[in-house]
């Protein structure tokens, strides 16, 4: 297959984009009142605006025209149906079938896999039901009072995320911790305080092989056993969510507090299995359904929608549309929900390990930009750090804008100032300031002459800044399951697009080969020499300086 970039579709719109950089989008609202209507759309509970793009109806007509090229109807079809579209790793794709409500038979290898889905949710229900219930308990009868996730990327970041972002539906009488760096200070500075009689850790790792959480996990296990003085205290206080039965065991994990996933579940798209299993514990079953519930909302609407009306293809083609023809590297995720606060982290791992890839599914190496550098934090704490570069800057920064009509914490104005100003900024990177409208600012404010002009100067903001704005009336479980699964699908879309495999990530191994020659370099005596001077001059001053 020749490179998308060699397409009838993406020569169009390279032609496209150079008619529309002379055309401002504060001028297409003027044009026509009912924009908004034209370009937002809705599912359940969430409303998607994205009349603030860069965009006609021609726009986006040429965009999916992009879809058709790349075949995504049939690529789709082929995730939903358990084809083994992940080529390199020759695996299926089926991160669907952990919220697949509807029960629909998923086929891999000859094989349903809805029983084995439905058999592991069954396992978790009745486990965080005695957890949370105080009947199941610590080695010395007491109940469970904290939980702590042992895992690292997708194994950490995505229960991290929902289990913050759903603090309100949890009880305060238990607690969530998250532990994932190698770094001793994280493993140690989360200890502090804990009580080994009530802690269970959960030790999260499709693989179990993974070196950060293994080491964790050891040193977790000693602090127990340190108490405890009994192993058979480990089987009160360790479970395991995992792909590796043989490496569970090993570890000394009882197989009946096991919670098996399969090689089908990606690390990025492994909440919604056993790894949510800290979801479940801290927040209640229920509350893991309802997001499972959203997202499932959200598969079948990718799955059934037309394109002009299916919001993660939106997503994407917009997306699209200014990473390749309008030379944007980067895109912010802002959402004005302190909820919210991991949410970019998460999309950062989600989106720049699926598309950060530089050859198609054949192997033919692209010349075109793939995936874009991902990353935002809660608004409104950013206008205050990084939005000057976003509105007057020399870059080209897309962002998305996340928000709430209803507080979870109702507090005196606090609610109406956060929404006013999540839609200020929208408005503001929209529209901009003109140097006429910054002269007549000034004038009025009494200014004249030079300092007039270099004032002008300053306080023009260019606008035509795009942005998408995602609305909800609160951020219950069932929104925020729809939310993951709207950018998971967006970039599922993208690779389709990009025609690059988002499921493998073979771009995080050579560091952690390296490092495996490194660590006894670091034990060892004499000097290390096997390396660049660079490498082998850091390795020689870090062992003076530890000796
Ligand atoms: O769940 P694990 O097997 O421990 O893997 C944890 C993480 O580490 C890997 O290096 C990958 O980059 C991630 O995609 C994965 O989520």
């Amino acid at each position: 297959m020749s490179l998308v970039s060699s397409t009838s579709a993406w020569a169009a719109l390279a032609a496209h984009q150079k008619m529309m950089a002379s055309v401002s989008v504060r001028g297409l609202f003027e044009q026509d009142p009912q924009r908004f209507e034209r370009f937002h759309l809705r599912l359940d509970e969430i409303v998607f605006d994205y009349s603030k793009n860069r965009i006609t109806a021609e726009t986006l007509s040429l965009l999916l025209s992009l879809t058709e090229q790349a075949g995504l109807r049939a690529r789709i079809e082929a995730m939903f149906t358990g084809e083994k579209i992940n080529l390199t790793e020759k695996r299926a794709v089926l991160h669907v079938a952990l919220r697949n409500r509807g029960n629909r038979p998923i086929v891999v290898d000859g094989q349903d896999v809805m029983p084995e889905v439905n058999r592991v949710l069954a396992k978790m229900k009745d486990f965080s039901e005695r957890v949370r219930s105080g009947a199941w308990k610590g080695y010395t009868g007491k109940a469970i009072t904290d939980i702590v996730n042992i895992g690292i990327g997708g194994s950490d970041l995505g229960p991290k995320m929902v289990t913050e972002a759903l603090k309100p539906y949890a009880r305060p009488d238990l607690r969530a911790h998250f532990v994932s760096n190698v770094d001793s200070t994280d493993l140690v500075e989360t200890l502090k305080g804990l009580d080994p009689e009530t802690t269970l850790f959960l030790v999260a790792s499709k693989t179990f092989t993974t070196q950060e959480t293994m080491t964790n996990a050891q040193s977790a296990r000693d602090w127990l056993l340190g108490a405890a003085q009994d192993e058979s205290a480990v089987a009160r206080h360790f479970a395991a969510m995992s792909t590796n039965t043989r490496e569970v065991k090993k570890f000394g994990i009882d197989p009946n507090n096991m919670f098996e996933f399969w090689d089908w579940v990606g690390g990025r798209y492994s909440l919604w299995s056993a790894i949510g299993l800290s979801i479940a514990l801290y927040l209640g079953f229920e509350v893991f359904e309802e997001l499972l519930e959203g997202a499932y909302r959200v598969d079948e609407h990718f799955r059934s929608a037309p394109f002009e009306q299916n919001i993660p293809v939106i997503m994407a083609l917009l997306g699209t549309w200014y990473n390749n023809f309008w030379g944007a590297d980067t895109y912010a995720i802002l959402p004005y929900d302190q909820y919210l606060a991991h949410f970019p982290a998460y999309f950062q791992q989600g989106d720049m390990e699926s598309n950060g890839k530089r050859v198609t599914r054949q192997g033919e190496v692209v010349d075109y930009s793939t995936g874009p550098i991902v990353w935002g934090q809660p608004g409104t704490n950013g206008q205050h750090a990084f939005y000057q570069l976003i509105h007057q800057g020399t870059k080209l920064i897309p962002c998305d804008f996340l928000v709430a009509a209803n507080s979870h914490n109702p507090l005196g104005e606090h609610h109406s100032i956060l929404v006013s100003h999540c839609l200020a900024q929208t408005e503001a990177l929209m529209k901009g300031r003109t140097t006429e409208e910054a002269r007549a600012e000034l004038a009025a404010a009494g200014y004249t002459g030079a300092e007039l002009d270099l004032l002008a100067a300053a306080k023009t903001f260019p606008g035509n800044i795009p942005t998408n704005t995602f609305l909800y009336p609160r951020l219950t479980p069932l929104v925020l399951g729809s939310l993951i699964a709207l950018y998971e699908h967006k970039i599922f879309t993208q690779g389709v697009i990009w025609d690059i495999n988002s499921y493998d990530q073979m771009g995080v191994e050579l560091g952690k080969q390296l490092a495996k020659v490194i660590l006894p370099e670091l034990k060892g005596e004499g000097e290390v020499q096997s390396h660049d001077s660079s490498t082998n001059g850091l390795i020689n001053l870090v062992k003076k300086m530890r000796a």
